[in-house]
């Protein structure tokens, strides 16, 4: 059986005429063009490019897991902008990478926001440009040292690109492999040094051969600090988390009478350095070492970071004209680092004011540390001139 269907009158439109005349012809060739190159801007610009967005995520949740949630901010962030030709650009993204919540600008400046990276347009620039390397310098520690105010001076240097988080792959996430590692780190081009910090390693018994199978060439660099003030302040920042945290004297000493320290408190134990840095020797000559002094970090930034950039074979960039002294921080702070408009100090968890420990527990673990403290001396070569 045929079925007839009822006929529609509804009236085609007509098809777009096509352009024959050579001026139209020109002109819709013209924005064919800009359609083409827009979307290649749009895809270099990093918007086609999913993939690493949803690495950042993922590391974020495992940052989350851990309670690390200043980190989480600065590994949130799309990666470092790196333009060839862009230096002011590049170093506005360095500069404002940091842990967001822990760079304030003195007085009254807020925090820098977690969209802080990207530039003053809005638009995230192509992280496209240069290759991700393994770190050819690590800072390994030491907790509360000062590795911290370390990484964002560095970073102001042009040809250091370093990780805002700590990776943390020698300690916990070794299992994770190093392709993961590796796209955690930023684009360097050639002449560049990747860099990143993870204070832990430097106690991490696994840590330096781990490392060494990787590349025994890394150079490391251990910020270090009066053991008793960085036992004080690890104590402290562990209490600004836990408000219910027994009371210093009673985690340092085994018991109070018999005034014994506690070498099993992991406060105590990091600022054995001689212990760990001996560690680290069976795995890496001592040349591969600086050893900055977390005092004179403060007390002298340029000065320490002129030790810094000679052991890296960097240019001397940073210096005493990036730094001023913030007298209601009470520490040093950067100047306008290029390409922003305004300073910036350490955020509050940085430098900030320790409990009162009574004098007697004081002196009894600087006591018990002076052994410790000789040895390292000699091991270093460097007096610290800690008590
Ligand atoms: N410029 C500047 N601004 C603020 N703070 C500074 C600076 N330089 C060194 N420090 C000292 O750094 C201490 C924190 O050390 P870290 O950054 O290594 O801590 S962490 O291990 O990453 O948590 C921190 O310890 P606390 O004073 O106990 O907060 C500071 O004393």
């Amino acid at each position: 059986m045929h079925i007839q269907f009822p006929r529609t009158h509804l009236p085609l439109p007509d098809p777009p005429p096509f352009p024959t005349h050579p001026i139209s012809l020109k002109i819709s060739v013209f924005f064919t063009m800009v359609l083409i190159f827009t979307y290649f801007f749009y895809c270099l610009t990093g918007f086609c490019d999913s993939a690493p967005r949803t690495l950042y995520r993922q590391q974020a949740l495992e940052y989350d897991v851990l309670g690390d949630h200043r980190s989480v901010l600065d590994d949130l962030r799309p990666p470092a902008r790196l333009l060839p030709d862009a230096p002011a650009l590049r170093n506005r993204t360095v500069a404002s990478s940091t842990d967001a919540g822990q760079v304030d600008a003195p007085g009254q400046l807020p925090p820098l926001s977690d969209k802080g990276s990207a530039p003053s347009s809005g638009m995230p620039v192509s992280n496209t440009f240069g290759t991700k390397r393994f770190p050819q310098a690590i800072i390994i520690g030491v907790k509360k040292g000062g590795t911290r105010a370390l990484l964002e001076f560095l970073r102001i240097h042009p040809d250091v690109r370093a990780v805002g988080a700590e990776p943390h792959f020698f300690d916990r996430f070794y299992d994770r492999g190093l392709e993961w590692y590796r796209t955690l780190m930023p684009r360097t081009l050639d002449g560049q040094i990747t860099m990143e910090k993870t204070p832990s390693y430097f106690v991490t018994k696994e840590a330096p051969g781990r490392l060494c199978t990787l590349n025994c060439q890394t150079k490391l660099i251990v910020v270090v600090r009066d053991p008793v003030t960085r036992a004080v302040s690890d104590y402290t920042q562990t209490l600004s988390k836990n408000p219910g945290l027994p009371s210093f004297q009673s985690l340092a000493l085994k018991n109070s009478s018999s005034g014994l320290i506690d070498t099993t408190w992991s406060a105590v134990r990091i600022g054995l350095y001689a212990k760990h840095l001996e560690n680290w020797l069976q795995h890496f000559p001592l040349s591969h070492f600086l050893f900055v002094s977390g005092e004179r970090l403060v007390s002298d930034p340029a000065g320490e970071m002129g030790r810094v950039q000679d052991f890296l074979g960097l240019k001397r960039v940073v210096s005493d004209k990036h730094f001023y002294f913030n007298q209601t921080k009470g520490f040093p702070c950067l100047k306008k680092p290029e390409g922003s408009s305004r300073p910036r100090c350490l955020g509050k968890s940085k430098g900030r004011p320790h409990p009162d420990i009574s004098s007697e527990v004081l002196q009894r673990l600087r006591d018990f540390y002076r052994p410790f403290n000789q040895r390292f001396y000699q091991m270093s070569g460097q007096d610290f001139g800690w008590e």
